[in-house]
């Protein structure tokens, strides 16, 4: 089952060149974010540091895209979720991961979460956590070839996931027709600290196309 959309066939030296262009941005605005939640220094520095991002600010915002870099790339263009808030390379909100996946429907994930995704003190707000499982189980059934909307998303809390680094790990459980079960978890130092069951479908628009 193939979505009805045209690979992402953009040359890549197109792809190399955008990725050495807006990268390094990214990366930048990943410590500046840690930074705004860590760093100690006096109030002058704030307000010099303040006036210094606001001028990288009206630089950027001279050209503003049309459409969003998923809307441009088209869902089939995976050599480019650059937007994605979990493995966006130009999203400073994306930690971000680098997923590995293998056909038999399982992908996993070594990675770090840092301070400014905390929520309980010293750990990784819940909402990150599903918002993870959501993605790598995503890359689980897309691997699979068995591509689709999350419907359903349970998750299961076992214990506080610690600030630092993680693991996780989905794999694609059973298929029925335009459904696909997943299960993930994230490990970290002390185990597993969360599990998730994902039901994706293949949404009925797409399913219509491909009558
Ligand atoms: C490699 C890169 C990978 C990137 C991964 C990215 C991962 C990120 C994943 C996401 O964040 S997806 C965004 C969050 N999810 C959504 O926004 C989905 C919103 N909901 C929908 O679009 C639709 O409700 C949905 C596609 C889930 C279902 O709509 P349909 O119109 O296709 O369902 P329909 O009513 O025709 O029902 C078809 C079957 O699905 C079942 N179903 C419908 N909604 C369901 C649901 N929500 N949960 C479980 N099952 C559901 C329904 O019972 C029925 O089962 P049966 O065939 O057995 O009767």
């Amino acid at each position: 089952m193939n979505w009805p959309f045209p690979p992402d066939e953009t040359p890549d030296h197109v792809v190399e060149h955008e990725t050495a262009t807006w990268g390094p941005l990214a990366e930048a605005a990943r410590e500046l974010v840690d930074l705004c939640v860590m760093s100690d220094v006096d109030p002058e520095e704030v307000a010099a540091a303040t006036a210094d991002v606001e001028a990288a600010v009206a630089r950027l915002r001279k050209v503003r895209r049309t459409q969003t870099l998923g809307q441009e790339h088209l869902p089939a263009g995976r050599r480019r979720p650059w937007g994605n808030p979990v493995i966006g390379l130009r999203n400073p909100i994306a930690p971000p991961l680098q997923v590995h996946s293998v056909p038999e429907g399982r992908s996993e994930s070594d990675f770090h979460c840092g301070p400014a995704y905390e929520g309980p003190p010293g750990l990784v707000h819940g909402g990150v956590v599903a918002l993870i499982l959501d993605q790598v189980l995503g890359h689980a059934v897309g691997a699979k070839g068995r591509p689709g909307m999350t419907g359903t998303l349970t998750i299961v809390y076992r214990q506080g996931t610690p600030l630092g680094d993680l693991r996780v790990e989905a794999w694609v459980e059973r298929e029925d027709g335009i459904k696909t079960w997943a299960k993930a978890q994230v490990i970290g130092p002390d185990g597993v600290t969360a599990e998730a069951e994902g039901v994706f479908i293949l949404p009925r628009a797409i399913r219509e196309q491909l009558a």
